[in-house]
């Protein structure tokens, strides 16, 4: 699927609702599958207001497409409750509201980029032009190609064309840059930008730390289907970013030295290789003390990490062993 259902209903008036643009209370899905339950949100609240662009950050499997499916209606939660512009996610649809561009789906490929857009603008009541929506996503250039010729990038363009055919306040895009490269990408949150600026509400999924820094005002961060960090683009980069304190510690109550750097409220990761220690720090003033003082750590180091180190560390994600396992026994 590519686009949210086109409405067969007379245009309602868009008249502003006051309410949220989004209202998540105490989401959660699960999927039966044959190896058990899986809980792929496990409660979510989350409110988005008309106007705010905000990128929902996470790792594979973070629960990212669940959370969007319940918001566009195309799944139902298992628990707890969700509104979009105060109405349920299909009603908002149908009163074209809301729109999407998903990560996949079927194009017809023996249209041409003009026929695909004409063909779904009418099915609309009142539809945006036709040409307006070709210029305002740089395909009006590519409008008499074959959809079978067009790059995986264009493809994207093509279904951002759609979405907004219905002139929908809010916009949610499922990693709407993936495959595309550098230039591509960089066009398409070019024109994205625009269609903020015109006051769209914009939700994006994606795994990109930066990417959500780039273009989102508000970021929401979801691991393991919860929300684990929500705060402006400043207030998360300012807590991903935080520094990395190196020190060796004695051989002597090592185990428990770990132990006690991983109860740090100062510390959001903490591995260990040998007798050195990394603690990934929010507070690393305050983790560089107890190393020192309590633990009677020496050649300390701090030092600023990347993005993505830090995104790792808020996450969770770190794919290297236990270290408590490995060296801290
Ligand atoms: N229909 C389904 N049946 C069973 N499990 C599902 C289903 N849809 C999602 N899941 C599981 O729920 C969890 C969350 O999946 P989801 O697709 O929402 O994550 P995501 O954050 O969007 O990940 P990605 O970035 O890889 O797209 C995953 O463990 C996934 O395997």
């Amino acid at each position: 699927m590519t686009t949210t259902s086109p409405s067969q209903e007379p245009a309602a008036p868009l008249e502003p609702t006051g309410a949220p643009a989004v209202a998540l209370r105490g989401l959660t899905k699960s999927f039966r599958t044959k190896a058990g339950e899986v809980h792929a949100v496990r409660g979510i609240d989350l409110t988005i207001t008309p106007g705010e662009v905000v990128a929902v950050l996470g790792p594979n499997g973070a629960g990212k497409t669940t959370t969007l499916d319940v918001v566009l209606g195309l799944t139902e939660p298992s628990s707890g409750t969700v509104e979009v512009f105060g109405r349920p996610p299909r009603r908002a649809v149908a009163e074209g509201r809301l729109a999407a561009i998903l990560q996949t789906g079927g194009l017809l490929h023996d249209l041409t980029v003009r026929e695909t857009v004409r063909l779904i603008a009418s099915t609309y009541a009142a539809p945006t032009d036709v040409d307006d929506v070709l210029a305002r996503t740089g395909l009006t250039e590519l409008q008499g190609r074959l959809v079978s010729k067009c790059s995986g990038g264009e493809q994207q363009r093509l279904r951002f064309a759609l979405a907004l055919l219905p002139d929908p306040a809010l916009l949610v895009l499922d990693e709407p840059t993936a495959g595309m490269d550098v230039t591509a990408r960089r066009e398409f949150w070019r024109t994205m930008h625009l269609e903020a600026a015109r006051g769209r509400t914009v939700v994006f999924a994606t795994h990109y730390l930066e990417e959500a820094d780039a273009f989102a005002d508000r970021i929401v961060v979801v691991a393991q289907g919860r929300v684990i960090a929500d705060g402006t683009t400043a207030e998360i980069r300012s807590r991903a970013s935080g520094r990395t304190v190196h020190a060796t510690l004695p051989a002597a109550g090592r185990g428990a030295a770990v132990n006690r750097l991983l109860a740090h409220p100062g510390a959001a990761d903490v591995r260990v290789q040998g007798d050195r220690v990394s603690v990934i720090a929010t507070d690393s003033d305050a983790v560089a003390r107890t190393i020192l003082v309590d633990l009677g750590g020496h050649d300390l180091e701090v030092v600023t990490g990347s993005l993505d180190e830090a995104f790792v560390a808020l996450t969770g994600t770190s794919d290297t062993t236990d270290p408590i396992e490995e060296d801290a026994r």
